[in-house]
């Protein structure tokens, strides 16, 4: 008779090289469907498998995807992207060095202290969680990064608050096509702060980019202090192991060479046949089998570690980007995506770990495990005994293991990844078995992971706003008096609702005059004085 043990051991993938170990015990699977459906992940590997070698994988965009030649260069089919890596990784290492060792100063000879990252999407996300996830453990002090992802006056102000003078702050702009208006509107806030300061913005300007796009024109024309490339056949979303992610955490002092490693690491193994010993494979299967191949479940991040509480955001991204399609590769609507969300353990347990167990039943959890309580030291000797020899690791791992049991008592799946600690090794190989599972799971639903038509629509349709919100100003009188958002839309035939919503915005920052907002219809709205 087979015991719990020899049940863990059978759906317990363990690579040695990585010490990283996928538990699927608690998963759920199951060999009859795994070896009824064996020929489909077979075939999803072998699509995975051309992907690395250069297939157009991207169809829409006429692209190839090559993220996984960012951690192993020589993979790549043309001799050209395997320089251009190379390349990329001489110019990190000697910027990041020159900066950290005073060769490279600012304008007031002093050395640089912090930066700004200027993104969004999968031009902050993966910085994000790399700064999140390593700073403490590699960076020692001396080096700041903060973020600015939006275009929030507020959320700007409070970031220039934070920094105070910009005068020992690199600030890089990065986005891969260069011409997204949130990065814009924070390079060009940045630019007026540096202005305010008397600095010059370009001595402390980096650009990451496609080559030849706006913001690299720009960068050239300005002079700025340094660019970095970005490439057409890496996604935004997939982009943390390209400059994009791996200058901020040079900077930041990171061993990125070993994230690299550690993602071609998870690389090798997301390589193995058959499909049932891949932990990618059996990932994105978990995926499959829990949302009966429509994502009718969701999936829940817990990691049990608070350097990685950012993961779950930089998932969301990476999953319900590539995965959420209206249509498949055949043209065909079948709405698919998988739900991404989660924080961190114990955090969650009192948050809304209830529903989990007791609410509804449409997740799926997948745990972040970490062996080891504080990096590079066993805490035993010296450690606080928060109850007789209980220690505030055993009781977060508890936790884990409890949480897990509770999930399970209630027939509610869960994987776990089980990590030694959370190294720079470690953060690259998470990153990679996510990447390959969306790649796997992208086959076996037929969807293209690799754009993103929708997230166009809203970008339109704020176009739209604004040119109505040009039309509104120029059509409003100086008061007294003044007009109704009505009476504007007639004159302009547009939406009165869509006028109000612009005049209301404006009125509010002062920028148009109004008697007062509470009725919509009867607001008077006049040119500001
Ligand atoms: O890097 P950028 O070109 O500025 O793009 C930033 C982000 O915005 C877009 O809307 C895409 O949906 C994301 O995939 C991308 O990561």
């Amino acid at each position: 008779m087979a015991d719990a043990l020899d049940h863990y051991i059978t759906w317990r993938l363990y690579r040695t090289e990585l010490d990283i170990e996928l538990d699927f015990a608690d998963a759920q699977l199951d060999e009859p469907s795994l070896t009824a459906n064996a020929p489909r992940l077979e075939a999803a590997l072998d699509a995975l498998h051309r992907i690395e070698g250069g297939a157009v994988a991207n169809v829409d965009e006429g692209r190839m995807v090559g993220h996984y030649w960012l951690r192993d260069p020589e993979r790549a089919p043309d001799p050209a992207i395997t320089r251009a890596i190379h390349d990329s990784w001489r110019q990190i290492e000697a910027f990041a060095a020159g900066v950290r060792d005073g060769q490279i100063l600012a304008e007031d000879g002093k050395p640089f202290t912090g930066a700004i990252l200027v993104g969004i999407g999968g031009s902050a996300l993966g910085p994000q969680l790399l700064e999140a996830a390593l700073t403490a453990r590699d960076s020692g002090p001396g080096f700041s990064l903060r973020v600015l992802d939006n275009t929030d006056p507020a959320g700007i102000a409070d970031l220039l608050a934070e920094t105070g003078t910009l005068a020992q702050t690199l600030i890089l702009v990065v986005s891969k096509s260069g011409s997204t208006v949130e990065t814009r509107n924070g390079m060009l806030e940045l630019r007026a702060a540096c202005v305010r300061q008397a600095l010059e913005f370009p001595k402390r300007a980096i650009a990451i980019t496609l080559e030849g796009s706006a913001l690299d024109q720009l960068a050239q024309r300005e002079g700025w202090l340094a660019r970095f490339p970005m490439w057409d056949w890496v996604g935004g979303r997939t982009s943390v192991l390209s400059p994009v992610g791996l200058l901020p955490a040079a900077l930041l002092g990171h061993d990125w060479r070993a994230l690299l490693r550690g993602a071609a690491a998870m690389d090798q193994w997301g390589r193995v046949r058959p499909a049932r010993r891949n932990p990618a494979a059996l990932l994105a299967w978990l995926w499959h089998q829990q949302g009966s191949g429509h994502g009718l479940r969701d999936m829940v991040i817990l990691p049990y570690k608070d350097r990685l509480s950012l993961l779950s955001r930089y998932l969301q991204q990476l999953v319900m980007e590539s995965l959420g399609k209206r249509l498949d590769r055949q043209g065909r609507e079948v709405w698919q995506g998988l739900a991404v969300y989660g924080n961190k353990g114990s955090t969650d347990q009192h948050a809304y770990v209830q529903q989990l167990r007791d609410g509804l039943h449409n997740f799926f959890a997948v745990f972040v495990r970490v062996l080891r309580d504080l990096d590079g030291q066993v805490t035993g000797p010296g450690m606080v005994e928060v109850e007789p020899q209980v220690s505030s690791g055993d009781c977060l791992d508890g936790f884990y293991q409890g949480t897990r049991a509770a999930l399970a008592e209630r027939g509610r799946a869960s994987a776990t990844i089980v990590l030694r600690q959370v190294d720079a090794a470690a953060v690259g190989a998470l990153i990679a078995l996510f990447e390959r599972a969306v790649g796997i799971y992208a086959e076996l639903i037929d969807v293209n992971a690799y754009h993103q038509p929708g997230v166009e629509a809203g970008k339109q349709a704020a176009k739209g706003v604004l040119t109505l919100q040009a039309a509104v100003l120029a059509a409003l009188t100086a008061g007294p008096g003044g007009k109704t958002a009505r009476e504007l839309a007639e004159a302009l035939g547009a939406d009165p609702v869509a006028v109000w919503q612009v005049l209301r915005h404006l009125a509010t920052n002062g920028r148009v005059s109004v008697d007062s907002l509470v009725d919509p219809a009867a607001a008077q709205f006049a040119r500001a004085p």
